[in-house]
């Protein structure tokens, strides 16, 4: 059984999108100028790659300003285009680093059921553990009581303490609880799970504004982060989705998940360019440890199909 790498995996996820942009430039033939036609060729794979009309149609401004001096031909035309996607993405890239002080960093994670929240704060939990921090989780996606177990079976399996309270319980008094709790024990970095009703938008930010007032009252800086996780599968909705976030809960940062089994990964290109917010990790698989930094440079030449 030959050993996949999580980049072979991130290989997989956007190999639809290199390869859109292989049949779109297969019979481009040599020449130092790429013609309209071609620009319009690459700008529609682009789009169908889920990069977004915006990105693409950036991409190929910028193309169509490039001489290739040795003549251009599939390769050159795809280190271009991986040349400007990582122009895109090289100002968004961020990590989630601890450093408020007083601590605990009090990080809020939000994103729609089934996103990947509940296993992305689990790997950024054991991240920080491996960076010698400590890390505490509050359960405050009180809504459902499975959202409650999932978590605290994470927090099991990786050894972190949880503040957690009943089903239908307030998550604001858990969060309370859990920064008092944090403070006590030296915690460095508290996550926080939340609800992610976006059906209710009235509700979730009504929620979220209470944890906010009450996380103001022991800690005006608090919530440090507030971490909005995208599920790349869900391509454009996705970008609907930092609309609504945005507005709901003032997202700091994003993660996107699930780049490890989609066609539709060049979504984060379009959200880096519609956005400008940085993005702190990407989830390539379900393993505790499939949570990676975004290297702007490594995704750019996966999308063009150069890596
Ligand atoms: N392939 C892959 N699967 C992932 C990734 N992240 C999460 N998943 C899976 O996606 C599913 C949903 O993840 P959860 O973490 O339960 O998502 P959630 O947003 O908390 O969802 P609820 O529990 O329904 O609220 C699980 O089966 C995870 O194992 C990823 O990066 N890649």
């Amino acid at each position: 059984m030959s050993a996949e790498t999580w980049s072979d995996r991130l290989f997989g996820g956007f190999r639809k999108t290199s390869e859109r942009l292989s049949e779109n430039l297969a019979g481009i033939v040599s020449q130092t100028r790429l013609s309209d036609d071609q620009l319009d060729e690459i700008e529609d794979a682009l789009i169908l790659s889920d990069l977004g009309p915006r990105a693409a149609a950036r991409i190929r401004e910028r193309l169509s300003g490039e001489r290739f001096e040795r003549g251009a031909d599939e390769v050159s035309i795809k280190q271009a285009v991986a040349e400007e996607i990582a122009a895109i993405l090289r100002p968004v890239a961020k990590p989630l680093e601890v450093v408020a002080f007083p601590r605990p960093q009090v990080i809020l994670v939000i994103g729609v059921n089934g996103s990947g929240k509940t296993t992305t704060i689990a790997k950024l939990a054991h991240l920080f553990q491996e960076q010698d921090y400590g890390v505490m989780l509050a359960a405050g996606d009180t809504f459902r009581a499975a959202a409650i177990g999932q978590l605290a079976v994470w927090a099991d399996r990786i050894g972190v303490p949880i503040v957690r309270g009943p089903e239908g319980g307030d998550p604001a008094s858990i969060v309370f609880d859990a920064v008092k709790a944090a403070t006590q024990q030296g915690i460095d970095a508290l996550i926080v799970d939340t609800a992610g009703r976006l059906q209710n938008k009235r509700e979730l930010m009504d929620e979220l504004a209470k944890i906010r007032r009450v996380l103001g009252r022991l800690n005006p800086e608090a919530p440090h982060d507030v971490v909005l996780v995208l599920d790349a599968t869900n391509g454009q909705n996705a970008l609907q989705q930092i609309e609504t976030f945005k507005e709901v809960a003032g997202v700091t940062g994003l993660i996107m998940t699930k780049l490890d089994g989609t066609a539709r990964g060049g979504v984060l290109v379009a959200a880096a360019e519609q956005y400008g917010l940085p993005i702190h990790a990407i989830g390539v698989g379900e393993k505790i440890d499939d949570l990676r930094p975004f290297d702007p440079d490594l995704v750019s030449r996966v999308i063009a199909g150069v890596a």
